[in-house]
C-alpha cells in the first residue's frame, strides 16, 4: 500500500521503516531539512537497535523514501500517518499544534480520498477535531475527495521500538462507522496484514476509546512504577528487600511480572507528559485524579533518592566531593535524554557543590546538549561536569558511583577493578542492577533502592522502634 508518514521522530521513523519492511511503499516527511538530508544520505539520526538495518535494506530497494516536500508526500500516500510530537503545554495538556498543522498540510494538498491515521498520543476528541479541521480546510473539495480519520495510537518502547512494532501485543484502532470508515477498516486491515495474527491482534473500538486507551496504558504502567517505588522506600524502612518482594508479587498472574522494577523514577518523553496530560484532561472533565496526582508526586521525589542517600553519607553539602554517574539516557538502549532522571540528579549534585564525572555508552552527545540547556544560567556548574571516556574513567578518583541507567555493559565491569578505581568504594545503585553480595565480595559498599545491604539481615539491621502507650 502507498503510505506517507508525517514526522520522522522515534515513532514516525520506526513506523515508516517497519511498514516498508512489510512491503508497503513508504514516504516519510519531516519539516526538519537537516534530519531529512541525513536520512537521505543513509544516516540514522537516533539510536534505536535494529532501525539502521531496516533503513539500509528498504531505502535502496526504493520502498522507503525521505522528503521535505509536503505536496509530494500528500500525493504519495493513500494512507497518511500523523506521527508528530505532542509536547506538554505550559499547563501540562498536550500541545496539538503539530498534529493540527500536519492535518492542515494534508488538506491543503489532497485531491483524492485519503485515510488519515493518527499515531501521535493525543487527547480524547482529537480525531474528531482533525475531521472538523479537514472539512473546514477542504471546503467543497471535501465531498469530491472524501476522507476518513482513524486513531491508531502507538505502544512501542524506545530501545526495543522495532521489535515492539513488528511484533505488537495488540494494535488499537479507533474508527467510526460511516461509509468512509468502512473503507478505513479495510485499508487498516490490509496495512497490518503482515502481522502473524492480524485478526486477533487488531482491536477495533471507537476513536475516543482508542485515544483514552493510550493515556490509560501509560498511566497504568507509571502507576505500577510509582507504587513499587513507594514499596521500596517502605522496604528500606522496615528491613525488607524490594527485589524479593518483586519476585513474590510478579509471580501472581493477576499482577504479572512486568513494570515492577523499583528505581529512581520513570523518565522519558512519554510517561511524565502523558500522566500530566491525563490529569489535565480529568480536570477539564471535572473528574477527580487523586491516583494520578500521587503517581506524579512519588515520581518527582524518587528522582532525588540517590542524592538524599549521598547526603546522608557525606552531609548536606557535597562541596569538594567527586561523584561518578554511570548512564545518562532515560533508559538503556536509547540516546533519548527527554525527562531523564540523570538531569535532576546531575543538576542537584552540581547545585550542592559536587564535581560530577559522567559516562553513557550512547547518549553523551545528547546529554551535552541537554545539560547545556538545563544549566544555561549556571556556566560554572556546567564546567563541573567531567565528560568521561569510559565507565571506569568516570569512576576514577570518585567518592561514590551512582548507577543511573542500567546499560548491560556496566554489569560486565570487574568489581575488583572498580573498587581500585574509586577513591571510596561506595556504589549507589539506582536501578538495583547488582546483587549487593557481588560488590561486597570486592570490598564495595552497595546501596540499592529498597534493598538490604550485603551482610545486613533483619537481625543485624536496626529496626525503627515505636512506643505504644
Ligand atoms: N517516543 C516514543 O517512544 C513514543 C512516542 N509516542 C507519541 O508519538 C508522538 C511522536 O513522538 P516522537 O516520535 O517521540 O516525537 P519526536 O519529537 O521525536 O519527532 C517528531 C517529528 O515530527 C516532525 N514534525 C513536526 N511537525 C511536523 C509537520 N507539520 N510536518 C512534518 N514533520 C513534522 C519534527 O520535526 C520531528 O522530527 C508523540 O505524540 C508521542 O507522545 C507514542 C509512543 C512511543
Ligand atoms: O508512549 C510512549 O512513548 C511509550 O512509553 C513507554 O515506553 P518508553 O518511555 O520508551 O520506555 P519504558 O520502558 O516504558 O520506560 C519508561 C521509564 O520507566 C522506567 N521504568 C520502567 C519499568 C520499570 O519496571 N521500572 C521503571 O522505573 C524506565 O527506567 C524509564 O525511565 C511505554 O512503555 C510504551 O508502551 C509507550 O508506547
Amino acid at each position: 500500500m502507498k503510505v506517507t508518514v508525517i514526522g520522522t521522530g522515534y515513532v514516525g521513523l520506526v513506523t515508516g521503516a517497519c511498514m516498508a519492511e512489510w512491503g508497503h511503499d513508504v514516504m516519510c516527511l519531516d519539516l526538519d531539512a537537516a534530519k531529512i538530508a541525513r536520512l537521505q544520505r543513509g544516516e540514522v539520526p537516533i539510536y534505536e537497535p535494529g532501525l539502521r538495518e531496516l533503513i539500509m535494506r528498504n531505502q535502496p530497494a526504493g520502498r522507503l523514501r525521505f522528503t521535505t516536500d509536503v505536496a509530494a508526500s500528500v500525493e504519495h500516500g493513500d494512507i497518511q500517518f500523523i506521527a508528530v510530537g505532542t509536547p506538554p503545554d505550559e499547563d501540562g495538556s498536550a500541545d496539538l499544534r503539530h498534529v493540527l498543522e500536519a492535518a492542515r498540510q494534508i488538506a491543503c494538498h489532497m485531491d483524492s480520498f485519503k485515510l488519515v491515521v493518527n499515531k501521535s498520543t493525543v487527547p480524547v476528541g482529537t480525531a474528531q477535531r482533525v475531521s472538523t479541521l479537514l472539512e473546514e480546510e477542504l471546503g467543497r473539495r471535501a465531498v469530491r475527495c472524501g476522507f476518513a480519520v482513524v486513531s491508531n495510537p502507538e505502544f512501542l518502547k524506545e530501545g526495543s521500538a522495532v521489535a515492539d512494532f513488528l511484533q505488537p501485543d495488540r494494535v488499537i484502532i479507533g474508527c467510526g462507522s460511516g461509509t468512509a470508515d468502512r473503507r478505513a477498516r479495510e485499508w487498516m486491515t490490509q496495512l497490518y496484514a503482515p502481522l502473524e495474527r492480524t485478526s486477533s491482534q487488531l482491536l477495533w473500538m471507537e476513536t475516543r476509546s482508542a485515544e483514552l486507551t493510550k493515556y490509560a496504558a501509560n498511566a497504568m504502567l507509571a502507576t505500577r512504577i510509582s507504587l513499587m517505588n513507594e514499596y521500596a522506600n517502605l522496604a528500606e524502612a522496615l528491613g525488607a528487600d524490594i527485589e524479593e518482594v518483586r519476585r513474590g508479587l510478579g509471580s501472581d498472574p493477576r499482577i504479572g511480572a512486568h513494570f515492577l522494577k523499583a528505581g529512581i523514577g520513570y523518565g522519558g518523553s512519554c510517561f511524565p507528559k502523558d500522566v500530566r496530560a491525563l490529569i489535565r484532561m480529568s480536570e477539564q472533565a471535572h473528574v477527580s485524579h487523586h491516583v494520578l496526582d500521587a503517581v506524579e508526586a512519588v515520581n518527582s521525589r524518587q528522582k532525588f533518592k540517590l542524592v538524599e542517600k549521598l547526603q546522608k553519607r557525606f552531609g548536606a553539602s557535597l562541596s569538594g566531593r567527586t561523584v561518578a554517574i554511570w548512564g545518562l539516557a532515560f533508559k538503556p538502549e536509547t540516546d533519548d535524554m527527554r525527562e531523564a532522571p540523570s538531569r535532576c540528579i546531575v543538576g542537584e549534585l552540581l547545585r550542592l557543590g559536587a564535581i560530577v564525572r559522567v559516562f553513557d555508552p550512547v547518549a553523551m552527545p545528547a546529554a551535552r546538549r541537554a545539560f547545556a540547556q538545563d544549566l544555561a544560567a549556571y556556566p560554572r556548574r556546567l564546567a563541573n561536569i567531567h565528560w568521561a571516556s569510559s565507565a571506569l574513567d568516570a569512576a576514577r578518583g570518585s567518592d561514590a558511583l551512582l548507577l543511573v541507567t542500567e546499560w548491560v555493559e556496566f554489569s560486565h565491569i570487574d568489581p575488583v577493578q572498580l573498587a581500585k578505581t574509586l577513591s571510596m568504594p561506595l556504589v549507589l545503585d539506582g536501578r538495583n542492577a547488582w546483587e549487593p553480595s557481588l560488590l561486597a565480595s570486592a570490598g564495595i559498599e552497595h546501596r540499592g533502592i529498597g534493598r538490604i545491604p550485603a551482610g545486613e539481615t533483619l537481625r543485624t539491621r536496626p529496626m525503627p522502634l515505636r512506643r505504644f502507650s
